[in-house]
């Protein structure tokens, strides 16, 4: 039986006005004509101007101003179409956190979230934004995943902490599921129980079942050095993150561990041909997972939302600030980004 997917749009959404969001927005659409193909750009459009007169260019980028997504489908190749979500009074100065930055970014993100849940879009692919900006924008989640799991959420009228989701860096050698996201190392400490752990095993299980099409081979992190050496140097091992793998293990995840934190991801990193001995790596937090994808090159790394309904991946980098406006920065995770989007989404290939 042939499955026909009803073609729609990819939302791109602007980022921090004030950082490298749309620079390589503008760049994606410029150099990846058919990884931009049905996509369409969501924020300001006088950003979306400026930026395109900061990316040095021989080749005509038009930005037009959209009404709808599905005009997207119609928007020749290059010509950037924007859906006005957010609109900037006058253009908010480079490189500073400010609050009607982050406004516009949040804005956007919301708009774009609320299309996916209704079905209005394929997937969403979020360019950066300054957390700084978000707060100083009165907005109280942190960065887009809490603030996707509550718009989720409340589509579903249940309770945020009933929509369960974690955050996966991954590349072409290495892919890590964080059991805490933006907290404080000491809340990030606390954060380590047998439930959460449990909680991020499965979530990594189904998301990656699904796109590999078998159970993922899982590789535990320990939390302390060593994972915690038989008890010398800690017993979160002991005491939460053994007794999760085994309830995980009895419900058929193949999860083993927990491994030494300093040598787990080399064992995982597929190089040289060779697979690594895990699928993914589940990290006890936010540094000890991303610090071996990002080191791997910022411009390969892809962030996916995993336990959303919908489809939202970012770039692994962020806003950038000390680069703004100088056109130097790399759109390449952005439109790796978007690829695994497209890829995910089930939306026509390139
Ligand atoms: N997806 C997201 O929205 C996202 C992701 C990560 C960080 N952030 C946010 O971005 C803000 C700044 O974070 P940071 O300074 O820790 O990290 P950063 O990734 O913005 O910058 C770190 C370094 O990498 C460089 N860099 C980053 N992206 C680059 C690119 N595409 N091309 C060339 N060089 C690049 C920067 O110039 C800087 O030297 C923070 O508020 C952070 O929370 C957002
Ligand atoms: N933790 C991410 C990183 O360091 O790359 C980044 O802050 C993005 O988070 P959100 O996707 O939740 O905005």
């Amino acid at each position: 039986m042939t499955v026909t997917h009803e073609r729609k749009a990819i939302a791109i959404t602007m980022g921090d006005p004030a950082g490298i969001g749309p620079e390589i927005v503008a760049k994606a659409f410029r150099d990846s004509p058919q990884d931009t193909r049905d996509c369409f750009v969501v924020g300001d459009v006088g950003t979306m101007r400026r930026a395109v007169g900061m990316i040095r260019t021989d080749v005509d980028l038009p930005v037009a101003v959209l009404a709808s997504p599905g005009e997207a489908l119609q928007a020749p190749p290059r010509c950037i179409p924007v859906l006005e979500a957010a609109h900037l009074a006058s253009a908010v100065p480079l490189g500073r956190v400010s609050a009607v930055a982050g406004r516009a970014a949040a804005d956007s993100v919301v708009w774009a979230a609320r299309a996916a849940l209704h079905g209005e879009i394929a997937a969403m692919v979020t360019a950066p934004l300054h957390k700084e900006a978000l707060a100083a924008a009165g907005v109280t989640f942190p960065g887009h995943t809490e603030l996707l799991q509550a718009e989720a959420a409340a589509a579903r009228g249940v309770q945020t902490r009933d929509l369960p989701v974690r955050m996966m860096l991954a590349n072409d050698e290495l892919r890590t599921v964080l059991v805490s996201i933006h907290v404080s190392l000491r809340d990030a400490l606390d954060a380590v129980t047998q439930a959460n752990v449990l909680q991020t095993l499965r979530i990594a299980h189904e998301a990656l079942g699904r796109s590999l099409g078998r159970a993922p081979r899982i590789g535990v992190a320990g939390l302390n050095p060593h994972a915690g050496e038989g008890g010398l140097f800690g017993r979160e091992e002991i005491d939460a993150i053994v007794p999760a793998i085994a309830a995980a293990r009895r419900e058929g995840i193949d999860a083993l561990g927990p491994f030494a934190p300093d040598t787990v991801f080399m064992r995982a990193r597929a190089a040289n041909g060779r697979a690594g001995e895990f699928d993914v790596v589940v990290a006890m937090y936010h540094d000890q997972g991303l610090i071996p994808v990002k080191y791997l090159g910022v411009e390969k790394g892809v962030n996916v939302t995993l336990g959303l309904p919908l489809v939202r991946t970012s770039p692994d980098h962020g806003t950038a600030f000390d680069i703004a406006g100088t056109g130097r920065a790399d759109a390449a995770s952005l439109v790796e980004a978007i690829r695994v989007a497209r890829r995910m989404s089930g939306a026509p290939g390139i």
